[in-house]
């Protein structure tokens, strides 16, 4: 028996979006990011995980137990589940303690941990109001995480945070799971929150699963051009282009820029654009008229140049 089993879930929302038939098993600790563009139907797949919404058929255990959705059930929680929504309320005005102390049937000492790992033990004698919007968050996590649940279900939790609050959570999350023993699914738009962090990623479309799989496969070896551009800029290269790399090919493969990249001879090409991003150069190469993603460190390198690309394996 499986941690999570979804057992072919799906739902019909709206008029024109069907959320197709979904399973998957998880692991217990195991994280699992499910990434999609807006309108997927990540959110729908994970209301329904968490017993927020009720599906058309299929199930969800969660270690053996069915989660009963919202039309079988009084209250609107899932016992064990705990589902973090980008629209969590706080409410106004109330002293910060006093939100996390109701109902916390925490011992102090794991009170006093809790509110550590959750990076808010200095905010607990200020007010709702007087804290800003990434604490607030962490606030509403924790308030959550007085309940022990099992599983925790962040929807697109870093989507309105800065560089600085969004690293804050992502401790916070590292730790939840790893010192509070607390199983994690993350629903997110970015590459950056997904590749690092997740064992699992499941990648949706139009309410189906397009690819599921470890980070690494679904980075380096998308089912189609949909997923490769989920995760960035990607080429998808001609099995001439391919074999003139070097590369026995019958068919086209994706292949991304940071695994193209200059060489002293090779597959001749003209810089077309450069951009800076940060730690490397994206070059635009044109090759026998057609675009390449290449990337290189060296800054020397500008449009209108003429290059030599070779393949690498990074
Ligand atoms: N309660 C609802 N009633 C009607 N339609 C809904 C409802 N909830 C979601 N939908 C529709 O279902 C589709 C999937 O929505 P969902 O929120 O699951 O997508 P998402 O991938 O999480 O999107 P986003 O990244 O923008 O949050 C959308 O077309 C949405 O408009």
């Amino acid at each position: 028996m499986s941690f999570i089993e979804v057992k072919g879930v799906y739902k019909r929302t709206g008029s024109d979006f069907t959320l197709l038939p979904v399973s998957f098993s998880l692991e217990k600790l195991q994280k699992l990011a499910i990434a999609g563009e807006s309108g997927s139907g990540k959110s729908t797949l994970v209301k329904i995980i968490a017993g927020l919404a009720q599906p058309d058929g299929g199930e969800v255990l969660l270690e053996g137990v069915r989660v009963k959705g919202p039309e079988e059930k009084l209250m609107m929680v899932t016992p064990g589940i705990a589902y973090l929504s980008q629209h969590f309320e706080l409410k106004e005005n109330y002293w910060v303690e006093d939100v996390l102390n109701y109902d916390n049937q925490l011992t102090e000492a794991s009170t006093r941990e809790l509110f550590d790992i959750c990076r808010i033990s200095h905010l607990l004698r200020r007010k709702t109001h007087q804290v800003s919007g990434g604490e607030k968050q962490r606030i509403a996590l924790a308030r959550l995480l007085v309940n022990t649940p099992r599983l925790l279900i962040l929807d697109e939790p870093y989507s309105n945070l800065d560089l600085i609050h969004k690293g804050i959570l992502k401790e916070v999350v590292r730790d939840v799971t790893e010192q509070l023993q607390t199983t994690c699914m993350l629903v997110s738009h970015d590459p950056l929150d997904i590749l690092p962090w997740a064992d699992q990623v499941i990648v949706m479309k139009g309410g189906e699963v397009m690819q599921q799989g470890p980070p690494i496969t679904i980075y380096r070896a998308p089912v189609n051009a949909y997923v490769a551009g989920i995760f960035g800029k990607y080429n998808l290269l001609s099995p001439d282009l391919l074999r003139a790399l070097g590369v026995k090919a019958t068919s086209p493969a994706f292949v991304r820029p940071e695994n193209i990249q200059l060489a002293s001879k090779g597959v001749k090409g003209i810089i077309k654009t450069r951009q800076f991003m940060g730690s490397t150069y994206l070059l635009e190469v044109e090759v026998a008229g057609q675009v390449v993603w290449a990337c290189t460190t060296a800054a020397s390198h500008l449009p209108g140049q003429p290059v030599h690309l070779k393949l690498v394996t990074v």
